[in-house]
């Protein structure tokens, strides 16, 4: 890994200019920002070997007595890979620096004669109030090259526009950042970038402009670097905030450590209760994909066939991934100590021609189903639930996923077998990892928790198909509803194997287990 050398810089050129210092970028780009982005929860590089770090785009915001640089800076890895993060930075003198909080330093400076701090512009407050106000007031900032557009949707309120609003740096670390105003709009500045409109914008300004859909917050604003004959490419977005008491993985996890009580006290019970909110849950699920189905939509949204290239791509992906997850389980055995799980891993590997078999269905069994855009990356934990209700939100797709990629149209219910993955997460991790339960008979933990997901999977399917009627061009059939799910399953526990093992390798059972589940069902349709 790239370490740094100093943490200091210094110029004799003014901020405003300092674009014209390149030496100072030479220093800037060798010696700091190396380790002020492996700093970062965002920056996803770094257990990749890092070769360079070049900005190779400068925005200029201009603030209140001074400017803004959006640092568009290009990592190179030694595989050959490049990838594009926002640094935004600002200068801040010495007099000025207290309410910085330190992960939000990149380095101490010495610009014209001042001494201060070069900072992430998020942290700076005259950023935050700058962003807002062209968001407000939907202006371009010319640049050298094309121009920074800021654009209001229809969730921007007219009263705001000049009123003076607070705003904050949201305290969550995820993979972008976030700003908030006044508690009433949520700004997420995206760190990876890409030359083409985040999904995400797109996904959030259809579903706002074009339906009546509430269970998102609606779309407020975006930014956008635009460039004559070049693809867009977005900064930010801006929706509203919304009021919620915590994301539906922590819910579904507070109503299981009620279940696990009773199970311990020898009794099965789940409350009606917990049957309500999964249908709701459903229901919403269900509106969102009618929000997205739109027969008259343009282009980007108009439904569309299960032709031979999709059928391929479905294909192609889930042959690939198995083949990767294949040599990841077998380079990875040992290291599985539980009984249980090795026994799940050996299903796994015995079945291999089974699964193989049953995924070429894919390419040529009739489908009549329809397909759109989805959300792409659906789980209990991109759900807020609110008071009564529930509000989707994080519309960027799978991370694993090229743009290209998380723009293609399938079935929506790729997007319920990621919800339905998501409640067996949730029964199996409460079960398996809870101490109250981690004393009594495993076999028992497992029938138990196979029940409670049977049950759930089943109270969420109903409603879902339900709330669209029948039949509906999306769903022709039940074979077809009953293979495409087998398919949506299996490649999403597939993902979660290799997502496990990397990052979480206590959970390998989960997905393991998922994808036997699978399995067997395959085995039933053979019979
Ligand atoms: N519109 C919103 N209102 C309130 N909180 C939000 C909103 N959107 C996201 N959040 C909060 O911010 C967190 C990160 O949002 P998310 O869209 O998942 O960002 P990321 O792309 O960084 O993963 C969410 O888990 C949630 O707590
Ligand atoms: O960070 P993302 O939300 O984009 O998704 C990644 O991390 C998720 C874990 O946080 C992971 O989700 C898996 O674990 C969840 C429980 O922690 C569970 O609800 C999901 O169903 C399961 O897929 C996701 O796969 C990964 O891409």
């Amino acid at each position: 890994m790239i370490q740094s050398k100093i943490t200091s810089l210094s110029s004799k050129i003014a901020w405003e200019q300092i674009r014209a210092d390149t030496e100072l970028f030479d220093n800037f780009e060798k010696n700091v920002l190396p380790a002020y982005l492996n700093s970062c929860r965002w920056f996803a590089g770094k257990a990749r070997i890092q070769k360079s770090f070049k900005v190779t785009t400068t925005l200029e915001i201009p603030m209140k007595d001074s400017i803004a640089l959006l640092m568009i800076i290009s990592v190179s890895y030694e595989d050959g890979d490049v990838e594009s993060y926002l640094l935004p930075v600002s200068f801040i003198d010495a007099g000025h620096t207290k309410e910085i909080t330190p992960k939000g330093i990149i380095t101490l400076a010495y610009i014209n004669n001042k001494r201060g701090i070069i900072v992430d512009a998020i942290y700076d407050e005259r950023f935050q109030q700058t962003i807002f106000y062209h968001l407000a007031h939907a202006e371009n900032i010319a640049q050298e090259e094309g121009r920074v557009d800021f654009t209001r949707g229809k969730g921007f309120l007219g009263e705001d526009i000049n009123a003076p609003i607070s705003s904050k740096v949201l305290p969550v670390d995820s993979s972008n950042s976030a700003i908030v105003f006044g508690d009433k709009y949520f700004l997420k500045l995206y760190r990876k970038l890409f030359t083409e409109t985040n999904p995400e914008v797109d996904m959030v300004e259809f579903i706002t402009e074009h339906s009546t859909f509430a269970f998102i917050p609606a779309f407020a604003g975006s930014l956008v670097w635009k460039q004559e004959q070049m693809p867009d490419i977005t900064l930010g977005m801006m929706q509203r905030m919304v009021e919620n008491q915590a994301d539906s993985w922590v819910q579904t996890g507070e109503q299981l450590n009620d279940f696990v009580e009773a199970f311990v006290a020898k009794s099965f019970s789940i409350k009606e209760e917990v049957f309500q909110q999964v249908e709701l849950l459903a229901q919403r699920t269900a509106e969102m994909h009618l929000a997205l189905y739109k027969p008259e939509a343009e282009k980007m949204f108009v439904p569309v066939p299960f032709d031979d290239a999709y059928r391929k791509f479905v294909h192609d992906r889930l042959t690939n991934l198995l083949d990767k997850r294949y040599s990841l389980l077998i380079d990875n055995y040992t290291k599985i100590t539980d009984v249980v799980t090795r026994k799940l891993a050996w299903d796994f590997m015995e079945a291999r021609e089974l699964i193989e078999e049953f995924a070429a269905g894919i390419l040529e069994k009739p489908i009549f189903s329809q397909r759109i855009r989805i959300h792409g990356d659906y789980h209990l934990g991109q759900v807020l639930a609110t008071q009564n209700d529930y509000i989707i939100i994080d519309f960027e797709g799978e991370p694993e996923s090229s743009i290209t990629d998380r723009k293609i149209k399938h079935s929506p219910l790729k997007d319920v077998a990621g919800m339905i993955r998501s409640y067996h997460y949730a029964i199996s991790a409460k079960m398996f990892n809870d101490p109250a339960s981690a004393k009594l008979d495993s076999q028992r933990i497992q029938t138990v928790a196979d029940r409670w997901y049977r049950l759930i999977q089943q109270t969420f399917m109903d409603k879902y198909l339900e709330t669209f009627g029948n039949p509906h061009p999306l769903f022709k059939n039940n074979n077809e509803i009953n293979f495409l799910m087998l398919i949506y399953l299996l490649e999403k526990a597939v993902y979660e194997l290799g997502y496990e093992i990397n990052y979480r390798p206590d959970w390998v059972k989960i997905p393991l287990k998922g994808i036997v589940n699978v399995i067997r069902e395959i085995e039933k349709l053979k019979m």
